[in-house]
């Protein structure tokens, strides 16, 4: 299989464009039936890499090994466990730049926002690495006078990770990370346009001596084979999962038959409401961050912003000026703000949903269609007047586009945020702080941003209610969605 120069000749340490998928230890360069795909940078459309399209042959392989493998590590102490997180942290954190390029160019965000997730796909495996000593049970007081009750936290056994393609890097280390610090082991599925990044993950993680078979990355096409293979082989215990909703449901339903443990990380639709008591600078800034970001195309993005009828027109004029001054272009350039969407769907599904608000009478205050930098560039788009029988105000556009909504008064507001089946993130400006405790707590998410548009760290709790997924992951939590609860009951002490 091949690396395109147009890749390799940008990085420092060349070893990291891998052109195998890493399986049971070992790189391989064909996959079983023989069959390849291609990779490509979706700012020029150049092929960046070749790579074997893994069938599930290679996906038992990896299961076996992944079970082979789990016993003996999760016997390690996790101060043992800890050690191997450590240096992949630092090793991380050591090829930064390189890892950010590949990022960069196979998925398309500016390098300094690639540069960006890959520190905070670094902190989750140095964040994890520490919780692994810290995976305390219990001990609860006997019911009765000879017993003693224990409570101890086992690993889940073998993961099965399926990721997106909008944080290549994030959005497996958020799994691997807790995975391997609780003593399981992972194969992860990456997405077909952004295998890249996971299998310089998977080759760091090799360097920094993690035993054979614990992680494996199968590059694949057939995403659905692969689900199925994690679904119907019950030695894969959980499958975690970052995604639409619509495939979470799928896999929810494949895995009923075996019961499997399942964390779901789903759709979004994300409120960013705006009071008249709002310092709007900051919540221009707040908008700017949370809407903007990854040219729109993350699952806490804001997808509807509610501006109180005050300052309505006076946020949207500042948004649109400050959205003006948003550089479009290769995230490769200097001082690029928003890179390519990622696919021509994505593209049409912005249009379609631009289309249908105007049709409906919203309209363009900024933007608005394709950039004249042609291919899969789109400008950074403001609507005004936009109402909720409009398609972004129930779909997730994940796309650079502001929806600005009107409202009157606070117990609309929250009415028309908790209107979808959504629950993920949700953000508000306000500077008072009853308004800030009665709102936080009204709203209907997993994430509420309150004067910030921007919450991800690996600190805190991140994940969704409703339609928006199970589990969570990060912070002190994080760990519990890869152990079980084991209960021992001693008797007979007397
Ligand atoms: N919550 C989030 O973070 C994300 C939400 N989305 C939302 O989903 C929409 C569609 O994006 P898309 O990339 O198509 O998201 P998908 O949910 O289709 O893809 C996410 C991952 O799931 C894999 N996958 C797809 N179908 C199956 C299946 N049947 N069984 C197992 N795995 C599967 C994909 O593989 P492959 O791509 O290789 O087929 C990819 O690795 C976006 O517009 C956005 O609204 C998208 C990405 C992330
Ligand atoms: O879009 C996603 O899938 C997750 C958002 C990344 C983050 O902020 O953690």
């Amino acid at each position: 299989m091949a690396i395109s120069q147009l890749l390799t000749d940008r990085l420092k340490d060349k070893s990291l464009a891998r052109s195998g998928a890493f399986v049971a230890g070992a790189w391989t360069e064909t996959a079983t039936g023989g069959k390849t795909f291609d990779v490509t940078n979706p700012a020029t459309g150049e092929v960046i890499a070749t790579l074997p399209d893994c069938d599930r042959e290679d996906v038992d392989k990896a299961i076996d090994a992944a079970h082979a493998a789990q016993k003996s590590w999760a016997k390690r102490t996790g101060k043992e466990r800890a050690a191997v997180l450590r240096k992949l942290y630092d090793l991380m954190v050591a090829n930064a730049d390189d890892l950010a390029t590949i990022l960069t160019v196979e998925m398309g965000k500016p390098w300094a926002e690639a540069r960006g997730e890959i520190l905070y796909g670094a902190a989750y495996v140095e964040w994890f690495g520490e919780e692994a000593k810290r995976a305390y049970g219990d001990i609860i007081p006997g019911h009765q006078a000879d017993k003693r009750i224990m409570v101890i936290r086992q690993p889940v056994g073998v993961v099965g990770a399926i990721t997106p393609w909008n944080f290549p890097n994030a959005m497996l280390a958020r799994k691997m990370a807790p995975a391997l610090a609780a003593g399981c082991s992972i194969i992860s599925k990456p997405a077909q346009l952004t295998p890249l990044s996971a299998l310089a993950l998977a080759y760091l993680a090799e360097q920094a001596g993690l035993p054979a078979g614990l992680f494996s990355v199968v590059t694949a096409t057939s995403s659905s084979m692969v689900g199925k293979a994690f679904s119907e082989d019950d030695r894969v215990r959980k499958i975690t999962f970052t995604g639409s909703t619509e495939v979470g449901r799928i896999l929810m339903r494949q895995g009923a038959d075996q019961i499997k443990k399942l964390g779901l990380e789903l759709g979004g639709n994300a409120p960013f409401m705006v009071f008249d008591d709002a310092d709007l600078d900051a919540a221009v800034e707040g908008a700017i961050a949370s809407k903007y970001r990854n040219a729109g195309q993350t699952c806490v993005c804001a997808n509807r912003l509610y501006v109180q009828s005050g300052v309505y027109d006076a946020f949207a004029e500042k948004l649109a000026k400050r959205v003006e001054g948003l550089k479009v272009g290769d995230g490769m350039a200097e001082g690029m703000d928003i890179g390519p969407m990622i696919d021509e769907n994505a593209v049409e599904k912005v249009q379609d949903h631009i289309q249908d608000a105007v049709s409906k009478g919203a309209e363009i205050t900024l933007g608005g269609g394709r950039h004249e930098k042609g291919g899969l560039f789109f400008q950074p788009t403001v609507l005004t007047g936009v109402t909720p029988e409009m398609k972004c105000a129930r779909e997730e556009t994940f796309g650079p586009v502001a929806p600005l909504f009107r409202f009157e008064i606070e117990e609309d507001v929250i009415r028309m945020a908790n209107d979808t089946e959504f629950g993920l993130a949700s953000y508000f400006f306000s500077s008072d702080v009853a308004k800030i405790f009665r709102v936080a707590e009204a709203l209907e998410y997993g994430i509420v941003g309150v004067n910030t548009g921007l919450i991800s760290t690996e600190v805190a709790p991140f994940g969704g209610v409703k339609q928006s997924g199970l589990g969570r992951e990060g912070s002190k939590y994080g760990l519990d969605d890869y152990t079980e609860l084991k209960y021992i009951c001693l008797g007979g002490i007397a």
